[in-house]
């Protein structure tokens, strides 16, 4: 039984002072929430104190990107051990918008995972195709080599250990969100593509999630997909009101 992950990446949102005015409010707001995992991604001036804020919460936290060298002449990169220490039990690794304007690639996506992985944590690893593709009947041919790269030589114990979120680039922060038919559809091949890759139940144990123009009023009709085990919200998750909402789903009658 795979346990639903609602994750909120800031993005370049939320100095310090607005990271702790945040969960000043959303702390108390989710203190009561039962069978939901919550995860926020700060940037990285915001997560020691996101993870001081948090700790002893239910609420984990997560970084946006990562470098797969432990260390080194990287200037600007911050590397797995680094993350570990705050500690981060998540990262984003692969999200669009660091394939398109950071020249992250299949190649440097792996090889994040792999470092990751090394030091136990859980990479959110984000595939996903863009309007042309979508519109050329493409997704599939787009979506399903991306996962694959990503898990080049990656050894997986239960499939756990790790987070798929297929995130069609024409709907991130555009307001045009995936039907849940359509995004079930996606899921359910990367579910497949997973399962020949290892086997079964690796592929049942990993959660994926959506994301794309996620809110609190469309929420529920996603998560009542099967292979939909959560989502990776952007714009939504700044607020903590409208973060909230969207993590109490379930009080919208989900099963
Ligand atoms: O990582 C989150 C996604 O890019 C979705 O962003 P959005 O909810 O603002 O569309």
């Amino acid at each position: 039984m795979r346990h639903p992950l609602i994750a909120g990446n800031w993005k370049m949102y939320n100095n310090v002072s607005e990271t702790m005015r945040f969960f000043d409010d959303f702390i108390k707001l989710v203190e009561n929430l039962e069978g939901v995992e919550i995860a926020i991604f700060p940037p990285f001036t915001s997560l020691w104190e996101a993870a001081k804020k948090t700790a002893g919460t239910k609420i984990k936290i997560g970084a946006q990107n990562v470098h797969w060298e432990e260390k080194g002449a990287f200037t600007g990169e911050i590397s797995p051990n680094m993350l570990k220490e705050i500690p981060c039990e998540y990262v984003i690794i692969g999200h669009s918008e660091r394939r398109q304007h950071f020249a992250e690639s299949d190649e440097t996506v792996n090889k994040k995972v792999r470092a990751v992985l090394k030091h136990g944590i859980k990479p959110v690893i984000c595939v996903g195709e863009n309007l042309k593709q979508r519109e050329e009947n493409l997704t599939l041919k787009v979506v399903l080599p991306q996962v694959r790269k990503a898990l080049a030589d990656v050894e997986l114990l239960s499939g756990e250990e790790i987070v798929f979120a297929y995130e069609p680039i024409w709907a991130i922060g555009t307001g045009k969100v995936a039907t849940p038919e359509d995004a079930q559809e996606v899921i359910k091949s990367i579910r497949k593509e997973i399962e020949t890759l290892y086997n079964k139940n690796i592929a049942e144990n990993i959660r994926i999630l959506y994301g794309g123009s996620v809110k609190p009023d469309n929420i529920k009709a996603l998560m009542q997909e099967r292979d939909i085990d959560g989502v990776l919200v952007g714009g939504a998750s700044v607020d903590p009101q409208s973060f909230y909402k969207i993590c109490a789903y379930k009080e919208q009658g989900v099963e």
